[in-house]
C-alpha cells in the first residue's frame, strides 16, 4: 500500500502518520500506566541515563560512552525485571480489551443475555450490602480494608489470609470487621461476587507522594491497586471516614454515591 499525502510541500505515507499516532498514543498509555507510581521515576531514571549517553557519544568522550553503553546494554533485562508489574498489567489492560475478552464480544450473544440479566441483578445487591456494610463501619469507626478484584488469582495470595468462600452480605463484611473478630486485621478480598478471604495481608505502597499522615491501612489499599485492577476500599478506624484506591491512587473522604459509582463500573461493567 502507498497511499500518501501531500503537507507542506512533503510526500507522506498515511502509514506513517498512523505510525507516529500509534507511537503516541503507546507512550501516553504508557504514562498513564506509570503515573504516580515508583516506576515512573525509574523510567525518567532510564531516560536521563540514555540522554547522557547520547550527550557524551556526541561530545566523543569514550569512557564515559562506554560506561553508559553497557549500562544500556544490560538495560532491556533490567527493564522486564523491573517493570514485570508494570508489563503484566499492559498485557492484562490489552488482553481484557481484545473482542475475545470474556466480558467483550461473548457476553453480547443472545444466548448470554438472560445469563447477563441474572448476573446484573446479584451484582447490584453486592454493591448494596458492600455500601451498607461501609456506611455503618464508618458510622462506628470500624476499621475495614475490602478488595474488590476481577483477577484475584492473578494478584493476592490466600496463604497471607483465610480463605472464606463465602456470600458477600454487609453483616459478615461487619462481623469481620468488628474489632475484637479474630479476622478483623488486614483485607477483605472480593472476587466474582464471593469473599475469597479475609485477614489478608496486602502489599504496602512505597509511593512518596502519598499524604504524608495516611497510616498502613490506606497505604497497603493503594500498594492492592498499584498493579492490579483491584479496587481498595478503607474505612478509617480514626476517623470514620471513606476513601478509596484505584490504579494506585488514594481518593479520600468519598461519599457513598461515588463510592458506588465506582463498585458500579468495578462489578457489573468488570473494569
Ligand atoms: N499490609 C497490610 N495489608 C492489609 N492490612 C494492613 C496492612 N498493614 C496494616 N493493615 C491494617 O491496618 C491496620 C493499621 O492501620 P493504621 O492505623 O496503620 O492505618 P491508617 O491508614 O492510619 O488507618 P486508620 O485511619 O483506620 O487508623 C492494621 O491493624 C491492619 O488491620
Amino acid at each position: 500500500m502507498n497511499w500518501s499525502i501531500h503537507l507542506f510541500g512533503e510526500q507522506l505515507r498515511i502509514l506513517n502518520i498512523l505510525d507516529v499516532l500509534i507511537v503516541i498514543f503507546l507512550v501516553y498509555e504508557l504514562y498513564r500506566l506509570l503515573r504516580g507510581s515508583l516506576a515512573f521515576y525509574i523510567l525518567l531514571g532510564l531516560i536521563v541515563v540514555y540522554l547522557s549517553f547520547l550527550l557524551v557519544r556526541y561530545l566523543q568522550m569514550p569512557l564515559l560512552t562506554d560506561i553508559f553503553q553497557s549500562l544500556l546494554s544490560v538495560g532491556v533485562i533490567a527493564l522486564i525485571i523491573i517493570f514485570q508489574p508494570e508489563i503484566r498489567r499492559f498485557l492484562l489492560m490489552i488482553g481484557k480489551n481484545t473482542p475475545f475478552a470474556q466480558d467483550g464480544f461473548l457476553k453480547k450473544f443472545p444466548w448470554q443475555f438472560f445469563r447477563r440479566l441474572k448476573e446484573t441483578d446479584e451484582e447490584e445487591h453486592v454493591i448494596q450490602y458492600i455500601l451498607s456494610a461501609v456506611e455503618n463501619m464508618a458510622n462506628s469507626y470500624t476499621g475495614a480494608l475490602i478488595v474488590i478484584t476481577n483477577t484475584y488469582k492473578l494478584r493476592f495470595d490466600t496463604t497471607t489470609g483465610v480463605p472464606i468462600d463465602g456470600h458477600v452480605s454487609a453483616r459478615l463484611l461487619e462481623s469481620i470487621f468488628k474489632k475484637g473478630s479474630p479476622l478483623h486485621d488486614g483485607a477483605v478480598i472480593i472476587a466474582n461476587n464471593r469473599i475469597v478471604a479475609a485477614k489478608v495481608v496486602l502489599p504496602v505502597s512505597e509511593n512518596p507522594d502519598l499524604p504524608p499522615r495516611i497510616g498502613l491501612r490506606h497505604r497497603s489499599a493503594v500498594g492492592a491497586t498499584e498493579h492490579s485492577d483491584a479496587l481498595a476500599i478503607v474505612v478509617s478506624e480514626e476517623r470514620g471516614t471513606i476513601s478509596y484506591a484505584k490504579a494506585g491512587k488514594l481518593y479520600q473522604n468519598v461519599t457513598l454515591e461515588e463510592l458506588r459509582e465506582q463498585l458500579y463500573l468495578k462489578i457489573v461493567e468488570k473494569q
